[in-house]
């Protein structure tokens, strides 16, 4: 699994000549995944909203003084699912804060009432829920993960995802984005990408893009996620997902990517990467998002029938059958997948919880994928 072509996609990335980085990305996409375009039908449990960072592009958190400062319930928690399921969900989306416990004494009491003295651990016991209670696969976006936090998950859940944003220490710094949030240095979050691998997790990792990186920090971390994948293949799939902008949050001013950086972007990231990592585009954060097909793009990643975007709520989720015309519409076929990836699945011992496993072997059928990923997963 070495890196595919990483000085022609940096010097195409460079030339300018944004035709021929795109065609470069297509020819691998077209090759590794064909003319198929998934996505993950979840239902999405934001966990709590309390977070012990407070990243300058993110709406999704509230402080504990805040009257929307929550922490769901078991019974919240099985009502989404529940939800979900009628919905023919398969996957459900664990997003949350991090470690408000650590912060917040609103946050310890509150864990406390549960029963719980770390966020952590109720986090397991939901996702536990999920698996006794109902037919879902829990995905768990936790943010950093110590390596205990990884143990503690990996047995509850099908697969794990961590954006890695940014490489960037630049905008650790006061003023920008990640300032003060303990959990968003590039040296935590590379730490928990590598940990993951070690303890073989299927992951989902990305960057965020337009939040004050450069375009040579981009292609490191690109480089980073690559070089992770090469030691351990655990990288399922990596998110390019494209800043957006809110009235309610420090970044209120800062402009968003435009479409032509998310192609190159895109672009650059399936030149970069090995072709067995899924290469995936939000589709409700662009208007124009079905151009990220013509850059190389294989999924859509989770679509939720239930529930909104939580972190990007201003945007509401493509309806699905209009989405498979949009697809159909620029030569693509729109099919379903599960959380993780059938590579993990069929081969690979260890990747994932034996009878999680049997249960996403059981389910695979009913995405119509099964085969054909089997297939990508066998060659790669
Ligand atoms: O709805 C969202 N889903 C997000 N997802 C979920 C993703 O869309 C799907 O659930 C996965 O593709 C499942 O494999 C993430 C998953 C991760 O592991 C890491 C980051 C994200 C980020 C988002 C996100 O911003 N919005
Ligand atoms: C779950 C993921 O959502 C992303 N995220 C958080 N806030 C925003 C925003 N304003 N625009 C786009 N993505 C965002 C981060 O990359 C986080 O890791
Ligand atoms: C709501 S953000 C998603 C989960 C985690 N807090 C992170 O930033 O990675
Ligand atoms: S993006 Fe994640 S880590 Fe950052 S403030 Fe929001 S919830 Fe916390």
């Amino acid at each position: 699994m070495t890196s595919h072509l990483p000085s022609t996609g940096a010097a195409l990335a460079e030339t300018g000549d944004l035709d021929a980085l795109m065609a470069s990305a297509r020819q691998i996409r077209d090759a590794a995944w064909g003319r198929r375009i998934t996505y993950s039908r979840k239902a999405f449990v934001p966990l709590t909203n309390m977070c012990r960072d407070t990243c300058g592009y993110c709406t999704f958190v509230k402080h504990p003084s805040s009257p929307e400062a929550r922490i769901m319930t078991p019974e919240q928690v099985l009502a989404e699912a529940r939800r979900g399921e009628r919905e023919g969900c398969k996957e459900l989306l664990f997003s949350l804060g991090e470690k408000p416990e650590l912060r917040y004494e609103a946050a310890r009491k509150g864990l406390e009432r549960l029963g719980y003295s770390r966020l952590t651990d109720y986090l397991r016991d939901m996702c536990e829920l999920v698996l006794r209670e109902t037919s879902l696969l829990p995905h768990v976006n936790a943010g950093t993960l110590t390596d205990e936090e990884i143990d503690v998950l990996k047995p509850v859940s099908a697969s794990m995802g961590m954006m890695l944003e940014t490489v960037s220490r630049r905008l650790t710094r006061k003023g920008q984005p990640h300032h003060a949030c303990p959990d968003k240095t590039p040296v935590q979050r590379l730490r928990t990408l590598e940990r993951a691998g070690e303890k073989r997790v299927p992951f989902t990792t990305g960057l965020l893009i337009g939040i004050g990186e450069t375009w040579e920090e981009r292609i490191e971390a690109l480089h980073a996620i690559n070089a992770a994948h090469a030691r351990h293949g655990h990288v399922q799939e990596v998110i390019i997902q494209n800043f957006q902008r809110k009235p309610d949050i420090e970044m209120a001013n800062h402009p968003e990517p435009g479409l032509e950086d998310m192609l190159r972007t895109i672009a650059a990231a399936r030149v970069i990467l090995s072709p067995e990592i899924s290469l995936q585009a939000p589709p409700n954060l662009s208007a124009r998002h079905i151009a990220y097909l013509d850059a190389g793009i294989n999924d859509w990643g989770g679509i939720s029938p239930v529930t909104i975007d939580f972190i990007n709520p201003q945007h509401d989720w493509p309806e699905i059958r209009s989405l498979a015309r949009s697809c159909e519409a620029a030569g693509f076929e729109l099919r379903e997948r599960l959380t993780v990836y059938p590579r993990y699945l069929t081969g690979n011992a260890g990747f994932i919880n034996p009878s999680v496993r049997t249960r996403a072997l059981g389910m695979a059928g009913g995405t119509g994928l099964a085969r054909e990923q089997r297939h990508i997963g066998e060659t790669a």
